[in-house]
């Protein structure tokens, strides 16, 4: 069964009187284990089309489904619930609480479910340590480099063990050997632990990493496999 599957999604955002049609009947599947590359130009909607499978948004047609569970279906606190227990968020700009240190960050998912102080900090730990972090657990984020925040971030997208990981953007703000490092991790990740990845990018060089390549154009989608 395919993890992700849309049917004929369309999204309209309304900006004054005018409608922007952002994604205009899209139809992809991605199956359990697959490292898949959303790219496009600016504007195209790859941030959309990412909201939209993991549980953010809604569409204005169509249907989407997540492990055979059809999201629009859902109520609010049911989509709330699976974001929380299917789904590792990663952003362009690594949404990391200032105040808290690496291991803070990364524990807080665990503790926000209700998992213990002792567990959540192990656990983070390992986590950290995966992405190469082990000694900078107790710094804070502004004492971190781009690259080291982005393991960060993708050490706390880990943290419950989530089924798909949806990164948007991972590296826009990152140089390219920073970059090139970020999207091999990711990849290590998705090999090792067979965690389907979904990342947006309009970075050429990097689609040379996935499985397969979903390319999309003004809303709409053109998929090419990746040789
Ligand atoms: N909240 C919104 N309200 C109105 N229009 C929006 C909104 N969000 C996105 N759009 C528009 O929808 C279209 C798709 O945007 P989206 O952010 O999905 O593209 P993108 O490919 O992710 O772009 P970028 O690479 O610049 O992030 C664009 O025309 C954008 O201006």
């Amino acid at each position: 069964m395919a993890l992700v599957k849309t049917i004929g999604i369309r999204k309209d955002y309304r900006l004054g009187e005018a409608t922007v049609h952002a994604l205009r009947g899209v139809n992809i599947q991605i199956d359990p284990g697959e490292f898949v590359a959303v790219w496009g130009p600016s504007g195209s909607g790859k941030t959309t089309l990412l909201n939209l499978i993991g549980a953010i948004d809604e569409p204005t047609e169509g249907e989407i489904f997540l492990n055979g569970r059809k999201l629009n279906a859902l109520s609010d606190n049911e989509r709330t619930e699976v974001r929380n227990r299917s789904i590792g968020f990663i952003f362009q700009n690594f949404n990391l609480i200032p105040v808290l240190s690496a291991l803070e960050n990364v524990m807080l998912p665990l503790q926000i479910s209700g998992e213990s102080y002792s567990r959540a900090k192990k656990t983070a730990g390992s986590r950290l340590e995966e992405v190469g972090l082990s000694r900078f657990i107790h710094h804070r984020p502004d004492n971190l480099s781009g690259g080291q925040s982005q393991r960060v971030a993708i050490a706390r997208a880990l943290i419950g063990t989530p089924v798909l990981v949806i990164a948007d953007e991972p590296t826009a703000n990152l140089d390219s050997e920073t970059s090139d490092k970020i999207i091999t991790l990711m990849r290590e990740i998705n090999q090792k632990g067979k965690t389907t990845f979904i990342f947006s990018t309009h970075d050429r060089r990097l689609l040379e990493h996935c499985d397969r390549l979903i390319e999309i154009s003004d809303g709409r989608i053109s998929e090419k496999e990746q040789s």
